[in-house]
């Protein structure tokens, strides 16, 4: 889990060697700042420049009273430890199920790792993925989730069908996701083999559904407390 820390309290000891103005020109060291988070502590506080804060110290220059001044660069990042609220349905295909049931769970054991409550998910399952961007675009557009799965398992075959498959269930995700407004996460594998498959559905790549459901939680969360 990324861990977050607040450079609240580090701003505080810089304040006397550094002056930080935001863009009224006032002194906004440690009242109105805007509070950065970081993804990993620093070892000491003196790691913080002022670069890293993305803001920049005034220097006035004796005998001058000119001073360059550049104002705070606002991140807005979602956060994965906010959760309380958020709501999730997974769109997920049920063509080659032996893969898609696997990734599926393991999008649900990352709901259940950060904290998403089971009543405030929905699953709903669809012959293949070239039904997923229909069906998703309608759940978005219902109003009721914050972010929206989509999980499926495309393997070639010996004809082009693979290729219409794969590429409509990517774009309908994304026109699902661009039509609705709310963030729709292409968690489909598009494999050679199977054996590519089964190696993004729990083996040794990873599983692909637990990595889409984390991507979702930050974009629910991004969209719900930063984007409204
Ligand atoms: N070949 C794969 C399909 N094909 C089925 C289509 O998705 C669709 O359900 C059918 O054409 C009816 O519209 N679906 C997958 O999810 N994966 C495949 O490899
Ligand atoms: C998605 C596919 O390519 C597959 O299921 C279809 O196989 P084929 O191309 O052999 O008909």
């Amino acid at each position: 889990m990324a861990s977050f820390v607040s450079t609240d309290c580090f701003l505080h000891a810089l304040k006397p060697q550094l002056g930080f103005l935001n863009h009224n020109g006032q002194d906004s060291s440690c009242g109105s700042i805007n509070v950065l988070r970081l993804r990993k502590a620093p070892k000491s506080p003196l790691l913080f420049s002022s670069r890293a804060l993305d803001v920049k110290p005034y220097v006035q220059s004796k005998g001058r009273s000119s001073f360059s001044q550049t104002a705070a660069v606002k991140h807005l990042t979602g956060s994965v430890t906010r959760t309380q609220g958020l709501r999730f349905a997974v769109v997920v295909a049920r063509f080659n199920e032996i893969i898609t049931r696997p990734l599926l769970e393991g999008a649900l054991g990352t709901f259940k790792n950060y904290s998403v409550q089971d009543e405030d998910i929905d699953v709903v399952w669809v012959p293949g993925c070239f039904e997923i961007g229909a069906v998703a675009t309608r759940l978005g557009k219902s109003g009721k989730y914050h972010a929206i799965i989509c999980i499926g398992a495309v393997i070639r075959g010996d004809t082009t069908h693979y290729d219409a498959v794969a590429n409509s269930a990517a774009s309908g995700v994304l026109s699902a996701g661009l039509n609705s407004g709310v963030p729709c996460i292409f968690g489909v594998l598009t494999c050679e083999n199977m054996d590519q498959a089964i190696n993004r559905a729990g083996g040794k790549s990873g599983n692909k559904g637990a990595e889409a459901a984390l991507t979702a939680i930050e974009m629910a969360s991004l969209f719900e407390h930063h984007l409204q």
